[in-house]
C-alpha cells in the first residue's frame, strides 16, 4: 500500500515512510492510495477475533511493508498498558451503546492509537539507526498520551503544545508531572489553533523539519487515524443483530480524526448507516453538515475544552474525498481559506455530505444537563466530551437504528463539569490518585511561532 498527499504532488512512499513522514512535505496529509473494500465473509470471519487480532488484520491491509510478526508484537505490546481485557468494550445503558475508548494509560481514546505510534517509532527509528524530535499540538488529551507513550525511550525527545488555562486542570497535570528529561511541555499563550498552526508551520518548513528530524503524534499521521479505525469495527461486531445491519456512530469531535477514522470503517465496507458529528459551541463542523456553512469563527471556551478547536486538521483528508480526489480543488480551497474565512460547496456536494453524516451541535447547558440526567437514570457518568454525542443521538437517531457513543474520556479528567451535573467528584482512576501533589515542569511562552522554535532548538538532543 502507498500513500499519496492531498496536496498532489508528493511521489507515493510505503507505510512506514508515511508514519516518519507525519504532515506531507507539501503541506497537505497523506492517505492511502486506495481504501481496501472488504466483502461480507471477511466481516464475518473478524466477528469473533479479540481487539489485538482485529487490530492486526485491519492494519495489515495498510501497513503492508511492515513484517506480520514484528506488526503482532508492537500491537500486543502496546494495549498490553490498557486496564480492560477487551481493550475498548461496548456497554448499553438505557438503550444507548457506549464505545469505552478510555481505559489505557492517560484515560481518553488517545491512548489507543498514541501506544501503539510510540511503539512504532521507537521500532522505525532503531531500525533505521536514527532520532527524532516529536513535536505536537493537544487540547488536552494527545499530549499527555503522545508523552506517556514515549516517556523514557531513548531515540526520542518530545515536545508538546498546550493552550495555557485552557484544558482541565488533570489534562495539565497529566502532561506537566511526568519529568523524564526527553519530555518538554509548553504552555502557549493563545488557544488550540494557535498551537496547531504553529505545528504545521514547523512541519512546513522543510530544512527544520530535515535538521531536527520532527516526527508527528497529531492525527495528521496517518498510524493515528489508522489505529483509531480498529475500534469502529469492534463495536459493531458487538452491537449489530442481526449481522449486516446498520449502525449510526455518534462522534464528539474537534480535530475531526475521531470521525474520519470512522469514515474510512464506512468507505471499507462497515455497515454505517450515518455518522453523527456531535460538536459543542465550537460548531463550524455542525454548520458545514446542517447548514453548508464553513466559516471560520473565533475558538470559544467549554466544558468539553478538548474540542475548542475551529480549524479542524483532518477536515482536508474528508474534503479530498468529497472533491473526488482532486488534490487541485483541495490545493484551491486551502488556498483562499485564510483570506475568504470560508469553503463554498455546491449543492451537490453537500447532499454527498449529507448521505454520509447528520449533525448536532450541543452547548453547554444541554451538557450538563445530560450528564445529570444520564446519572440519574443510569448511574453512569459521562464525560462532558462523550455527553456531546450522547445528547446528540439522543436527539437524532429516534428510527430505532442501534447509535454507537465513543466515550472518548474518562469523566475524572473533567471533575468540575461532572460536579455541576451530578454533585460529586467521579470516583478517581488509581492512575491519577494525588497527582496535585506531584512536581511538575512546563515552559509558558507567547504563542509565536519564533519562540517556540527557539525552545525546541535549544533542547533537541
Ligand atoms: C475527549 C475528547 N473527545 C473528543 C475529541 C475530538 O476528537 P477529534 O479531535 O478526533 O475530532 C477530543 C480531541 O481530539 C478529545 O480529547
Ligand atoms: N482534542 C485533541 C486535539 C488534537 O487532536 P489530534 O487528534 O489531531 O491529536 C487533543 O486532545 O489534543
Amino acid at each position: 500500500m502507498n500513500y499519496i498527499s492531498t496536496r498532489g504532488t508528493i511521489t507515493p512512499i510505503g507505510f512506514k515512510d508515511a508514519v516518519m513522514m507525519g504532515l506531507a512535505t507539501d503541506g497537505g496529509l497523506l492517505l492511502p492510495e486506495t481504501i481496501p473494500a472488504l466483502d461480507r465473509s471477511t466481516l464475518e470471519a473478524w466477528r469473533t477475533l479479540s481487539y489485538q487480532e482485529l487490530a492486526f488484520n485491519v492494519m495489515s491491509l495498510f501497513a503492508t511493508d511492515m513484517p506480520a510478526g514484528d506488526l503482532k508484537r508492537l500491537i500486543d505490546t502496546s494495549y498490553a498498558t490498557f486496564t480492560h481485557a477487551e481493550i475498548t468494550p461496548v456497554v448499553k445503558k438505557d438503550g444507548v451503546h457506549i464505545l469505552e475508548l478510555f481505559h489505557g494509560p492517560t484515560l481518553a481514546f488517545k491512548d489507543v492509537a498514541l501506544q501503539f505510534l510510540g511503539n512504532l517509532f521507537e521500532y522505525l527509528l532503531k531500525e533505521r539507526g536514527e532520532r527524532m524530535n516529536i513535536v505536537g499540538a493537544t487540547s488536552g488529551d494527545t499530549g499527555s498520551a503522545a508523552i506517556y507513550g514515549v516517556r523514557g525511550k531513548e531515540n526520542i525527545n518530545i515536545f508538546i503544545l498546550h493552550p495555557h488555562g485552557k484544558t482541565s486542570p488533570v489534562q495539565a497535570l497529566q502532561m506537566t508531572t511526568v519529568l523524564d528529561p526527553n519530555v518538554h511541555n509548553i504552555a502557549a499563550r493563545g488557544t488550540f489553533d494557535d498551537c496547531q498552526n504553529i505545528v504545521k508551520s514547523l512541519f512546513n518548513d522543510l530544512p527544520f523539519k530535515e535538521r531536527y528530524a520532527l516526527g508527528a503524534v497529531n492525527s495528521i499521521n496517518w498510524a493515528r487515524v489508522l489505529a483509531q479505525v480498529v475500534y469502529y469495527f469492534y463495536a459493531y461486531f458487538r452491537v449489530a443483530e442481526p449481522f449486516g445491519s446498520e449502525v449510526v456512530f455518534s462522534v464528539p469531535t474537534g480535530n475531526f480524526g475521531d470521525i474520519f477514522a470512522g469514515y474510512v470503517a464506512k468507505r471499507m465496507g462497515l455497515p454505517v448507516q450515518k455518522l453523527l458529528l456531535a460538536t459543542n459551541e465550537n460548531n463550524i463542523l455542525a454548520r458545514f453538515v446542517t447548514e453548508g456553512d464553513y466559516s471560520l469563527g473565533d475558538v470559544v471556551p467549554t466544558v468539553s475544552p478538548s474540542m475548542d478547536i475551529q480549524l479542524a486538521s483532518n477536515f482536508e483528508r474528508y474534503l479530498f474525498y468529497l472533491f473526488d480526489e482532486d488534490p487541485a480543488r483541495v490545493c484551491q480551497a486551502f488556498a483562499a481559506l485564510p483570506t475568504k474565512g470560508r469553503i463554498d460547496f455546491s449543492p451537490a456536494e453537500m447532499a454527498r455530505v449529507r448521505d454520509e453524516f447528520i449533525s448536532r451541535s450541543v452547548n453547554e447547558t444541554e451538557t450538563i444537563e445530560t450528564i445529570s440526567s444520564f446519572h440519574a437514570e443510569t448511574g453512569y457518568i459521562l464525560d462532558p466530551h462523550t455527553a456531546v454525542g450522547v445528547k446528540a443521538a439522543r436527539e437524532l437517531v429516534t428510527d430505532g437504528t442501534p447509535a454507537i457513543c465513543l466515550a472518548t474520556a474518562h469523566p475524572a479528567k473533567f471533575a468540575e463539569a461532572v460536579v455541576r451535573a451530578v454533585g460529586f467528584e467521579p470516583p478517581r482512576p488509581a492512575s491519577l490518585e494525588g497527582i496535585e501533589q506531584l512536581p511538575s515542569r512546563c515552559q509558558l511562552l507567547d504563542a509565536d511561532r519564533d519562540s517556540i522554535k527557539a525552545f525546541i532548538e535549544e533542547k533537541a538532543r
